[in-house]
């Protein structure tokens, strides 16, 4: 089992540049059943990894395992050091932010009231999302559905994580908001976090991203660097995205 090391340097910041995800020979699934298989992935601190594939291909059942909430039917994972098992709230208290499929805010709750309940201040989260604040006594559930994700993204961002794990930001958001949201996890990873981004929209996450994965039934299919790849984003959408591929 590998035991990735995570130093710390002061101000709880992890060292730049330090593998702080990794996955080794991961297989995954639920009832016994893999739908992931020999998933070998490493994130830096600072780094943004894309994650892509169509709907079924295994990006969310990798996350999750990456958060501890699936166990692994075999191979390894280890965030910010820790190779143990450990659930999603032990591993947010490390350092994990999660950003699920579903948007995660309280939709009775206004703006404001979500805010407190996140692990970081308002201020912290309005500094990443500025524009905001003019809508915060509303109920979330009344906000646009980018606006209820730069909510989400600021409340995790709030709480300063060292590890980022980000599935489908951008689903159903127009693209200027899509581009905001990406550019906001962007500069998060400028400033030390490192960054699993589950997405579909190819252009734009190769825009940010330093590495991607593309997987297909389970498996990753193709990687490289996403500078190698950003000229080809067409093609992968095309390939590996125009068409579900679950088994
Ligand atoms: N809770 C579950 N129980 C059983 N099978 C599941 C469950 N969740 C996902 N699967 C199956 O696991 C495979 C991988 O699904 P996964 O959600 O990881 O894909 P994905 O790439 O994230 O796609 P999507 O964009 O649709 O979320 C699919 O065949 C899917 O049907």
């Amino acid at each position: 089992m590998t035991t990735v090391q995570a130093p710390h340097v002061p101000g709880g910041r992890v060292e730049p540049g330090r593998v702080v995800v990794e996955a080794t020979g991961l297989t995954a699934g639920y009832a016994g059943t893999p739908a992931v298989h020999g998933v070998d992935l490493r994130v830096r601190s600072g780094e943004v990894l894309a994650l892509l594939g169509a709907n079924g291909a295994g990006k969310t059942t990798t996350l999750l395992s990456l958060a501890g909430e699936l166990a692994p039917i075999s191979g390894s994972v280890a965030v910010l050091g820790d190779a143990r098992r450990r659930r999603l709230h032990q591993r947010a208290r490390a350092g994990l932010g999660f950003l699920t499929e579903e948007r995660c805010v309280f939709m009775q709750l206004t703006g404001w009231q979500n805010l407190r309940i996140g692990r970081g201040s308002a201020e912290k989260a309005l500094a990443h999302f500025p524009e905001l604040e003019p809508h915060l006594s509303k109920k979330v559930g009344l906000l646009s559905g980018g606006q209820q994700q730069m909510l989400a993204l600021g409340r995790i961002l709030a709480a300063e994580p060292k590890v980022l794990l980000a599935d489908e930001l951008s689903l159903g958001l127009a693209p200027l908001v899509v581009e905001r949201l990406l550019s906001a996890v962007r500069r998060a990873a400028d400033d030390g976090v490192a960054v699993v981004l589950v997405e579909q929209h190819v252009r734009q996450a190769l825009a940010i991203a330093d590495h991607v994965h593309v997987m297909r039934r389970g498996r990753i299919v193709l990687s490289g660097p996403a500078s190698e790849l950003r000229d080809d984003a067409e093609r992968i959408a095309a390939t590996y995205l125009s068409e579900s591929t679950e088994p």
